[in-house]
């Protein structure tokens, strides 16, 4: 019994016992008129007994200073109007005749009205709306059946190995009888851990589809409310509901809200927090696997659960469900672009290339949004260039075609774009360079894109250095064609980036031999003053420092050289980008070479850019990889 709601019925109660004895007092004088001869009425206004007098023809009411009403009937022979005017009598305005069944009603009127607002308190307390959240102590789960549409396992792609892991579950959801039979022990639970929007909540409700039963959707801060006892009253009556409709699923969604280690909550003990994740607790404990209802729960943090909730018999069955890697993106925007007509030429292999990092519901996202782009030209298919569009505006944000640059502006931006993609074409190692723009996008003024073949999950030394390389290259560009004195604010983006691989070549990969192979982060953290750290000689600080700036600046002159030799190449690409604004990488190489950028279609054989090179992102430390040299950062007034 939810404590708020029985404060809310007291309340309510009050209110109508109130409302009752208003009515039987109040309601008295309008009800009760006493009839009187004339001549007492006279006596009334000479003893100033009168308050008001309504006149209704020969019908006169009125009301007495002892409160009571008062009807009389005037004689012909009588002279009302001296009589009042002499006593200076208040005449009232003629009431609107009422019949008796409406003076009831206008009477009862307060009344009802209390009764409305209970009736309408209870409801929203009691979950009167249809399938719908549910007030206080009720749960607030939502049932999802093949109405809301049926997912099954095929709308889930590239995570394989955690719908593997739940196969059990359907089996078993199918079929109860037969697994308690053999003594089987199922699992009342299982964890999915893993991102946002890699897919968590779709797996739970394709567990339902598959296995044909209701799928109850909650999330774990539902249960968190401010009234203490709200949250354990609501997890009680959860799993009643989820009882009465076994076998079923019941999923919970970001369970760290109430499953956060108890004791270590925010801000010293929250009772009602612990209060709902132990009822949580013994809810699990008090089913019987057999029952039919499985628990399904996400987070994202397992690191903050309770250890309670993952003990056997509970949680007990944690399956990761990580970001897709190439194979899995790729599976991923087939599942979505089965919704979507596609062009002739629409690759979803080379668009899963160019996502890494990329979460499901990104994905999903990014077919959306290509869609989008082609209804707006009005075109009846989605084409190539609808997913690039898309890809880069979920990346880097929309397009600011409107944008007005100066052509001083978009030169230089054409010159450091060219410096980006002509280093990364020279350098082996690079990823292969896949387009460079001056289209301002988001916070850049223009990107190189380069596309890693397959998702790097490791990086020699040679490669990070040429990734520094064609980092670093953007301003180098912007040195040699316009001077130290008048490189901008362009490259801050690159310097932000080449200094985060950098640090992360010395201080975590051991690639500087001088500072050896000892993680350094924490150390590095002390730096700032974040942490105490660990304690670093002030010589290995500085060897840190040397090292990290070493690695750039060498970048940066190698950089440099490779730009003074390819001067032709580099001036004719910064050219073309000024021309056509937006080059492909086999666009490029064309330029470069002094071609027109486009060729006729019998000639073009070639291949996606070969062995060509890219600065892209750093592996691991950085959530997504954004286009290297993109992100240059547009020229802040005050910056
Ligand atoms: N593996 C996948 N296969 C197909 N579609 C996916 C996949 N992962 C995500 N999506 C798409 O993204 C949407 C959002 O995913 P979902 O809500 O299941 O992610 P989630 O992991 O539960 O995220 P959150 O942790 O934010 O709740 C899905 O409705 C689906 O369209
Ligand atoms: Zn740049």
């Amino acid at each position: 019994m939810g404590n708020a709601r029985n404060i809310a019925f007291w309340v309510v109660l009050f209110l109508l016992i109130l409302a009752l004895f208003q009515l039987f007092n109040g309601g008295g004088n309008t009800l009760q008129s006493r009839t009187i001869p004339y001549s007492e009425f006279v006596q009334a206004v000479k003893d100033d007994s009168v308050s008001a007098v309504t006149l209704d023809g020969e019908q006169v009411r009125y009301r007495g200073t002892d409160g009571n009403e008062y009807i009389t009937i005037k004689p012909e022979d009588a002279n009302l109007t001296q009589l009042l005017i002499d006593e200076e009598v208040p005449v009232e305005a003629k009431q609107q005749e009422q019949s008796g069944f409406q003076t009831f009603i206008l009477s009862l009127l307060p009344f009802l009205l209390l009764i409305g607002v209970w009736i309408y308190f209870m409801n929203r307390m009691q979950g009167g709306g249809r399938g719908g959240a549910m007030g206080f102590g009720k749960s607030k789960a939502k049932m999802l059946t093949e109405k809301h549409g049926r997912v099954t396992f095929d709308d889930v792609a590239g995570i394989d190995e955690a719908k593997e892991e739940l196969e059990e579950i359907v089996e078993f959801l199918r079929n109860p009888q037969k697994f308690s039979a053999l003594g089987g022990k199922i699992p009342k639970g299982a964890l999915l851990v893993g991102p946002p929007g890699t897919g968590k909540t779709l797996l739970a409700r394709a567990i339902a589809g598959e296995a044909g039963v209701p799928f109850f959707t909650i999330s774990g801060s539902d249960f968190v409310e401010m009234f203490v006892g709200v949250g354990a009253s609501r997890v009680r009556d959860m799993f009643e509901q989820a009882k009465k409709n076994a076998p079923c699923i019941v999923f919970i969604d970001e369970i760290d809200a109430v499953g956060r280690h108890r004791g270590a909550g925010y801000g010293g003990g929250n009772d009602e927090r612990e209060q709902t994740l132990n009822q949580l607790l013994v809810e699990m404990d008090g089913f019987e696997a057999n029952e039919g209802v499985i628990i399904i729960a996400a987070t994202n943090r397992r690191d903050v659960l309770d250890p309670a909730l993952l003990r056997p018999g509970r949680f007990d069955r944690q399956v990761t469900v990580p970001n897709p890697d190439i194979k899995g993106r790729e599976k991923i925007l087939n599942v979505h672009a089965r919704k979507v007509p596609l062009g002739p030429d629409a690759d979803m292999r080379i668009i899963a290339r160019g996502t890494p990092g990329f979460s499901g519901a990104d994905l999903a996202n990014l077919v959306n949004e290509a869609a989008l782009m082609a209804a707006r030209v009005g075109r009846r298919f989605v084409t190539m260039e609808d997913f690039e569009n898309a890809k880069d505006k979920v990346m880097m944000g929309a397009e600011r075609r409107s944008m007005v640059l100066t052509d001083e502006q978009k030169e230089k931006t054409a010159y450091h774009e060219a410096g980006h993609a002509v280093v990364g074409l020279e350098l082996p190692q690079c990823d292969p360079v896949y387009k460079a723009t001056i289209i301002p996008r988001g916070g850049a003024l223009g990107m190189v894109v380069s596309l890693p073949e397959i998702d790097r999950l490791n990086w020699h030394r040679s490669e990070c250095e040429e990734k520094l390389a064609m980092t670093m290259a953007g301003k180098a560009a912007e040195i040699i064609k316009y001077g130290p004195d008048n490189v901008s604010n362009g490259p801050a983006g690159d310097i932000q980036q080449a200094s985060a691989l950098a640090r992360a070549m010395v201080l975590q990969w051991g690639m500087s031999d001088k500072v050896g192979n000892i993680d350094y982060r924490e150390a590095a953290e002390g730096y700032s003053g974040q942490t105490a750290g660990l304690s670093v000689s002030a010589h290995t600080k500085e060897l840190i420092e040397e090292e990290v700036k070493r690695f750039i600046e060498e970048a940066y002159d190698r950089a440099y050289k490779i730009l003074t030799e390819k001067k032709e190449e580099w001036e004719r690409l910064a050219q073309g980008l000024l021309e056509y604004e937006t080059l492909t990488g086999d666009e490029i190489k064309r330029v470069m070479r002094g071609q027109p950028p486009h060729v006729e279609k019998d000639d073009e054989d070639e291949k996606p850019s070969g062995n060509a090179p890219s600065v892209t992102a750093i592996p691991k430390t950085k959530p997504r990889n954004k286009p290297v040299g993109g992100g240059d950062m547009e020229p802040e007034p005050s910056a």
